[in-house]
């Protein structure tokens, strides 16, 4: 489903990361972890092309990805969660948001807009749908955020710092309900009490040397 093989990737004159190599298959939930500053955004990012790798091989769902074009096909396919909501949500309202994925998806209006009400009632989020995401506080933009990309149907999940400004009730609500998704997921969070609860395995990043 992903495999990385020897990936390096460099951020202005750094190496961020280095020789970085795994896989997530089935239905597993790979959590990383590292210091601030280890890469853990920067691999996110690059694992869907938004950074380019400069050496090694990413593979999504089997086929090689180099260019930023060969990502393209895949995003749709795989949920994506910034570490700051503000750089997804762009509603006007919370409902709108949500159907926005769907709607681009292809479905009417009316079949994207039930798709989105449904999702907020899943997450319990459906008192929010009138709302601008404008108004919104972080903990609710994070699900919001979520509810969006949950209504795409993705096959896997790449959550950056998911549990940023919720609460202990909300975490424990969004550990139960990545749970119950079965879904295969690569999870960075400095919440080492929600990586317990959730991670199968965990994968961590270390600054390397540069030089
Ligand atoms: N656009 C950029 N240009 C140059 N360097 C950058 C850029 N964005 C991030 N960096 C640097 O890349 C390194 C890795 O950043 P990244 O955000 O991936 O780390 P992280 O592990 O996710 O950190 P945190 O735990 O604080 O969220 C940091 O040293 C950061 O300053």
């Amino acid at each position: 489903m992903l495999s990385v093989n020897h990936l390096s990737v460099r951020r202005g004159d750094q190496w961020i990361i280095r020789d970085l190599s795994f896989r997530l298959e089935g239905i597993r939930r790979l959590f990383l972890q590292g210091e601030i500053g280890t890469g853990k955004s920067t691999l996110l990012q690059a694992l869907l092309g938004f950074i380019p790798a400069q050496q090694g091989e990413i593979r999504l769902f089997g086929a090689l990805c180099q260019t930023e074009k060969d990502f393209r096909p895949f995003r749709g396919r795989i949920g994506f969660c910034f570490q700051n909501p503000d750089d997804q949500l762009f509603g006007p309202t919370v409902l709108d948001d949500v159907a926005f994925g769907p709607l681009n998806q292809g479905l009417s209006k009316p079949e994207a807009y039930t798709v989105a009400r449904r999702q907020l009632e899943k997450l319990g989020m459906d008192y929010l749908k009138d709302r601008s995401v404008n108004v919104l506080s972080g903990g609710e933009k994070n699900f919001v955020a979520l509810a969006g990309v949950l209504a795409m149907r993705p096959e896997m999940l790449l959550l950056d710092e998911p549990t940023n400004g919720l609460d202990s009730k909300n975490i424990k609500k969004l550990t139960a309900l990545l749970r119950d998704l079965n879904l295969p997921m690569l999870i960075a969070s400095h919440d080492s009490a929600f990586t317990e609860q959730l991670a199968d395995s965990v994968l961590w990043l270390r600054k390397p040397e540069n030089g």
